[in-house]
Protein backbone atom coordinates (compact mmCIF):
# COMPACT_ATOMS: atom_id res chain seq x y z
CA UNK A 1 0.00 0.00 0.00
CA UNK A 2 1.26 3.57 -0.74
CA UNK A 3 2.45 5.48 1.82
CA UNK A 4 0.48 8.11 1.19
CA UNK A 5 -3.13 5.60 1.32
CA UNK A 6 -1.49 4.75 4.27
CA UNK A 7 -1.25 8.22 5.77
CA UNK A 8 -4.78 8.79 5.77
CA UNK A 9 -6.29 5.35 6.74
CA UNK A 10 -4.62 5.99 9.99
CA UNK A 11 -5.65 9.33 10.28
CA UNK A 12 -9.67 7.84 9.57
CA UNK A 13 -8.77 4.61 11.61
CA UNK A 14 -8.31 7.48 14.79
CA UNK A 15 -11.69 8.90 13.43
CA UNK A 16 -10.24 11.88 12.37
CA UNK A 17 -10.26 13.22 8.56
CA UNK A 18 -8.24 13.86 6.21
CA UNK A 19 -6.68 17.10 5.84
CA UNK A 20 -5.04 18.21 2.94
CA UNK A 21 -3.75 21.72 2.10
CA UNK A 22 -2.69 23.12 -1.14
CA UNK A 23 0.18 25.57 -1.71
CA UNK A 24 1.70 26.91 -4.72
CA UNK A 25 5.62 26.67 -4.36
CA UNK A 26 7.93 29.78 -4.68
CA UNK A 27 4.55 32.11 -3.56
CA UNK A 28 6.31 34.68 -1.47
CA UNK A 29 9.93 33.33 -2.72
CA UNK A 30 11.18 29.99 -1.97
CA UNK A 31 12.84 30.51 0.60
CA UNK A 32 9.00 30.20 2.33
CA UNK A 33 8.55 26.63 1.12
CA UNK A 34 10.34 24.98 4.38
CA UNK A 35 8.96 27.46 7.06
CA UNK A 36 5.30 27.00 5.24
CA UNK A 37 5.34 22.90 5.18
CA UNK A 38 7.07 22.75 8.46
CA UNK A 39 4.41 24.75 10.34
CA UNK A 40 1.64 23.31 8.56
CA UNK A 41 2.95 19.65 9.30
CA UNK A 42 3.13 20.97 12.98
CA UNK A 43 -0.27 21.92 12.80
CA UNK A 44 -1.66 18.08 12.29
CA UNK A 45 -2.03 18.05 8.61
CA UNK A 46 -2.61 14.44 6.87
CA UNK A 47 -0.27 15.56 3.55
CA UNK A 48 0.45 18.36 1.45
CA UNK A 49 -0.19 19.28 -1.85
CA UNK A 50 2.62 21.49 -3.09
CA UNK A 51 1.79 23.21 -6.67
CA UNK A 52 4.38 23.63 -9.19
CA UNK A 53 3.92 26.98 -11.16
CA UNK A 54 3.18 26.31 -15.01
CA UNK A 55 1.97 29.09 -17.55
CA UNK A 56 -1.25 27.63 -18.82
CA UNK A 57 -2.50 26.42 -15.79
CA UNK A 58 -5.80 25.23 -16.97
CA UNK A 59 -7.58 24.15 -14.27
CA UNK A 60 -6.59 26.43 -11.68
CA UNK A 61 -9.11 29.01 -10.58
CA UNK A 62 -8.52 32.81 -10.29
CA UNK A 63 -6.81 32.68 -6.81
CA UNK A 64 -4.46 29.80 -7.93
CA UNK A 65 -3.18 31.10 -11.32
CA UNK A 66 -2.35 34.28 -9.50
CA UNK A 67 -0.55 32.91 -7.24
CA UNK A 68 1.20 30.80 -9.87
CA UNK A 69 2.28 34.02 -11.54
CA UNK A 70 3.40 35.25 -8.39
CA UNK A 71 5.99 32.19 -8.21
CA UNK A 72 6.83 32.32 -11.78
CA UNK A 73 7.98 35.82 -11.59
CA UNK A 74 10.18 35.02 -7.90
CA UNK A 75 11.77 32.38 -10.83
CA UNK A 76 10.37 29.16 -9.72
CA UNK A 77 10.69 25.93 -11.49
CA UNK A 78 10.55 22.29 -10.95
CA UNK A 79 13.98 21.86 -10.58
CA UNK A 80 13.98 24.50 -7.63
CA UNK A 81 11.56 23.29 -5.69
CA UNK A 82 12.30 19.68 -6.29
CA UNK A 83 16.19 20.61 -5.10
CA UNK A 84 14.53 23.19 -2.08
CA UNK A 85 12.30 20.16 -0.79
CA UNK A 86 15.19 18.08 -0.82
CA UNK A 87 17.36 20.18 1.09
CA UNK A 88 15.21 19.38 4.35
CA UNK A 89 12.91 16.54 3.55
CA UNK A 90 14.70 14.67 6.50
CA UNK A 91 12.38 17.02 8.75
CA UNK A 92 9.21 16.51 6.55
CA UNK A 93 7.14 13.19 8.66
CA UNK A 94 4.50 13.20 6.37
CA UNK A 95 3.67 12.39 2.59
CA UNK A 96 4.04 15.01 -0.49
CA UNK A 97 1.89 15.28 -2.96
CA UNK A 98 3.22 17.48 -6.39
CA UNK A 99 0.42 19.12 -8.40
CA UNK A 100 1.86 19.48 -12.23
CA UNK A 101 0.94 20.01 -15.32
CA UNK A 102 2.29 17.46 -17.56
CA UNK A 103 4.37 19.38 -19.44
CA UNK A 104 6.75 20.01 -16.66
CA UNK A 105 7.65 16.36 -16.20
CA UNK A 106 8.22 15.84 -19.55
CA UNK A 107 10.72 18.66 -19.97
CA UNK A 108 12.27 17.80 -16.67
CA UNK A 109 12.65 14.19 -17.65
CA UNK A 110 10.52 11.43 -16.42
CA UNK A 111 12.48 9.23 -15.17
CA UNK A 112 14.45 11.93 -13.39
CA UNK A 113 11.35 13.45 -11.90
CA UNK A 114 10.56 10.20 -10.50
CA UNK A 115 13.64 9.85 -9.00
CA UNK A 116 14.49 13.93 -7.74
CA UNK A 117 10.51 13.54 -6.61
CA UNK A 118 11.02 10.76 -4.05
CA UNK A 119 14.26 12.10 -2.52
CA UNK A 120 12.32 15.81 -2.04
CA UNK A 121 9.70 13.43 -0.50
CA UNK A 122 6.98 13.16 -2.99
CA UNK A 123 4.84 10.59 -2.32
CA UNK A 124 1.89 11.33 -4.68
CA UNK A 125 1.52 13.38 -8.07
CA UNK A 126 -1.89 14.93 -9.49
CA UNK A 127 -1.56 15.79 -13.32
CA UNK A 128 -4.65 17.34 -13.84
CA UNK A 129 -4.33 17.71 -17.77
CA UNK A 130 -3.04 14.10 -18.36
CA UNK A 131 -5.96 11.90 -18.83
CA UNK A 132 -6.34 8.25 -17.44
CA UNK A 133 -5.89 6.76 -20.89
CA UNK A 134 -2.14 8.81 -21.68
CA UNK A 135 -1.18 7.55 -17.97
CA UNK A 136 1.19 4.96 -19.48
CA UNK A 137 3.55 8.07 -20.05
CA UNK A 138 4.53 8.37 -16.36
CA UNK A 139 3.19 5.52 -14.51
CA UNK A 140 5.80 2.70 -15.04
CA UNK A 141 9.02 5.65 -13.47
CA UNK A 142 6.28 6.75 -10.65
CA UNK A 143 5.93 2.79 -9.69
CA UNK A 144 9.35 2.45 -9.44
CA UNK A 145 9.92 5.12 -7.26
CA UNK A 146 6.63 4.42 -4.94
CA UNK A 147 4.62 7.68 -5.72
CA UNK A 148 1.41 7.24 -5.62
CA UNK A 149 -0.75 8.52 -9.49
CA UNK A 150 -3.78 10.43 -8.23
CA UNK A 151 -6.83 10.81 -10.69
CA UNK A 152 -9.50 13.42 -10.43
CA UNK A 153 -13.23 12.42 -10.69
CA UNK A 154 -15.56 15.09 -11.56
CA UNK A 155 -19.23 15.42 -11.20
CA UNK A 156 -19.95 15.00 -14.57
CA UNK A 157 -18.09 12.05 -15.58
CA UNK A 158 -20.30 9.12 -16.46
CA UNK A 159 -20.87 6.16 -13.92
CA UNK A 160 -18.44 3.83 -16.39
CA UNK A 161 -15.60 6.52 -16.28
CA UNK A 162 -16.09 7.10 -12.57
CA UNK A 163 -15.63 3.84 -11.97
CA UNK A 164 -12.91 3.47 -14.24
CA UNK A 165 -10.63 6.38 -12.69
CA UNK A 166 -11.27 5.57 -8.77
CA UNK A 167 -9.72 1.76 -9.47
CA UNK A 168 -6.97 3.42 -11.60
CA UNK A 169 -6.33 6.01 -8.95
CA UNK A 170 -3.45 5.27 -6.02
CA UNK A 171 -3.10 7.09 -2.58
CA UNK A 172 -6.37 8.47 -3.15
CA UNK A 173 -9.14 9.21 -5.09
CA UNK A 174 -9.46 13.39 -5.71
CA UNK A 175 -13.33 14.02 -5.94
CA UNK A 176 -14.34 17.68 -7.40
CA UNK A 177 -17.02 18.87 -5.69
CA UNK A 178 -18.14 20.96 -8.36
CA UNK A 179 -18.52 21.69 -12.12
CA UNK A 180 -15.67 24.13 -12.83
CA UNK A 181 -12.29 25.56 -11.83
CA UNK A 182 -10.49 25.60 -8.47
CA UNK A 183 -11.21 28.71 -5.82
CA UNK A 184 -13.18 29.37 -2.94
CA UNK A 185 -17.52 28.73 -2.53
CA UNK A 186 -19.59 29.44 -0.42
CA UNK A 187 -22.38 27.01 -1.47
CA UNK A 188 -22.40 23.07 -2.93
CA UNK A 189 -24.85 20.93 -4.77
CA UNK A 190 -27.08 19.38 -2.43
CA UNK A 191 -26.75 15.42 -3.93
CA UNK A 192 -23.17 15.16 -3.43
CA UNK A 193 -23.09 12.69 -0.26
CA UNK A 194 -24.74 9.98 -2.88
CA UNK A 195 -21.85 10.66 -5.55
CA UNK A 196 -19.33 10.08 -3.10
CA UNK A 197 -20.72 7.11 -1.31
CA UNK A 198 -21.23 5.88 -4.96
CA UNK A 199 -17.36 6.33 -5.45
CA UNK A 200 -16.36 4.76 -2.45
CA UNK A 201 -18.46 1.54 -3.13
CA UNK A 202 -15.57 0.81 -6.31
CA UNK A 203 -12.61 1.30 -3.77
CA UNK A 204 -11.04 0.99 -0.21
CA UNK A 205 -9.21 3.48 -1.37
CA UNK A 206 -10.26 6.68 0.60
CA UNK A 207 -12.14 9.89 -0.63
CA UNK A 208 -11.22 13.34 -0.55
CA UNK A 209 -12.89 16.17 -1.68
CA UNK A 210 -11.24 19.21 -3.21
CA UNK A 211 -12.30 22.32 -4.57
CA UNK A 212 -14.15 25.23 -3.50
CA UNK A 213 -13.40 24.02 0.42
CA UNK A 214 -12.81 27.44 2.29
CA UNK A 215 -14.59 26.87 6.00
CA UNK A 216 -14.75 24.78 8.69
CA UNK A 217 -18.31 24.03 8.07
CA UNK A 218 -17.48 22.82 4.64
CA UNK A 219 -14.60 20.93 6.26
CA UNK A 220 -16.90 18.94 8.59
CA UNK A 221 -19.65 18.73 6.09
CA UNK A 222 -17.71 16.73 3.49
CA UNK A 223 -15.97 14.82 6.61
CA UNK A 224 -19.26 13.05 7.61
CA UNK A 225 -19.22 11.60 3.91
CA UNK A 226 -15.43 10.96 2.73
CA UNK A 227 -12.25 10.65 4.32
CA UNK A 228 -11.55 13.97 4.25
CA UNK A 229 -11.16 17.55 2.52
CA UNK A 230 -7.93 19.22 0.42
CA UNK A 231 -8.53 23.06 0.69
CA UNK A 232 -6.43 25.66 -2.02
CA UNK A 233 -7.46 28.96 -2.72
CA UNK A 234 -8.06 29.60 1.02
CA UNK A 235 -5.26 28.36 2.29
CA UNK A 236 -2.98 30.18 -0.51
CA UNK A 237 -4.58 33.42 0.36
CA UNK A 238 -4.48 33.12 4.03
CA UNK A 239 -0.51 32.21 3.56
CA UNK A 240 -0.61 35.28 1.46
CA UNK A 241 -1.55 37.49 4.10
CA UNK A 242 -0.14 35.53 6.90
CA UNK A 243 -3.40 34.56 8.65
CA UNK A 244 -2.30 31.51 10.22
CA UNK A 245 -5.25 31.64 12.49
CA UNK A 246 -7.96 30.57 9.39
CA UNK A 247 -5.76 27.88 8.33
CA UNK A 248 -5.56 26.68 12.20
CA UNK A 249 -9.34 26.60 12.32
CA UNK A 250 -9.66 24.71 9.45
CA UNK A 251 -7.50 21.83 10.78
CA UNK A 252 -8.97 21.60 13.46
CA UNK A 253 -12.60 20.92 12.03
CA UNK A 254 -11.30 17.86 10.43
CA UNK A 255 -10.48 16.40 13.92
CA UNK A 256 -12.72 13.83 15.40
CA UNK A 257 -13.96 16.34 18.43
CA UNK A 258 -14.97 18.49 15.76
CA UNK A 259 -16.11 16.09 13.04
CA UNK A 260 -19.12 14.56 14.99
O1 LIG B 1 -8.69 26.05 -4.58
P1 LIG B 1 -9.73 25.12 -4.11
O2 LIG B 1 -11.07 25.44 -4.72
O3 LIG B 1 -9.74 24.97 -2.64
O4 LIG B 1 -9.42 23.67 -4.75
C1 LIG B 1 -8.19 22.94 -4.47
C2 LIG B 1 -7.24 23.14 -5.59
O5 LIG B 1 -6.92 24.50 -5.68
C3 LIG B 1 -5.95 22.33 -5.66
O6 LIG B 1 -6.10 21.01 -5.31
C4 LIG B 1 -5.50 22.50 -7.10
C5 LIG B 1 -4.74 23.53 -7.56
N1 LIG B 1 -4.62 23.43 -8.91
C6 LIG B 1 -5.33 22.37 -9.35
C7 LIG B 1 -5.55 21.91 -10.63
C8 LIG B 1 -6.36 20.80 -10.78
C9 LIG B 1 -6.88 20.15 -9.68
C10 LIG B 1 -6.67 20.61 -8.38
C11 LIG B 1 -5.89 21.73 -8.21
Amino acid sequence: MSQLKQAILSVTAAGDKAFVPYIMAGDGGLDKLQPTILKLQELGVTAIEVGIPFTDPVADGPTIERAGERALANGTTLRKVLETLTGFADQITIPLVAMTYLNPILAYGVEKFAHDAKQAGIRGVIIPDMPLEESGIVHPALKNAEIALIQLVSLTSTPERIERLTKASEGFIYAVTVNGITGARSSFAGSLDDHFKRIQTYTDTPVLAGFGISAPEHVKNFGSFCSGVIVGSKIVDSLANGDWDIIEELVKASKASAVK
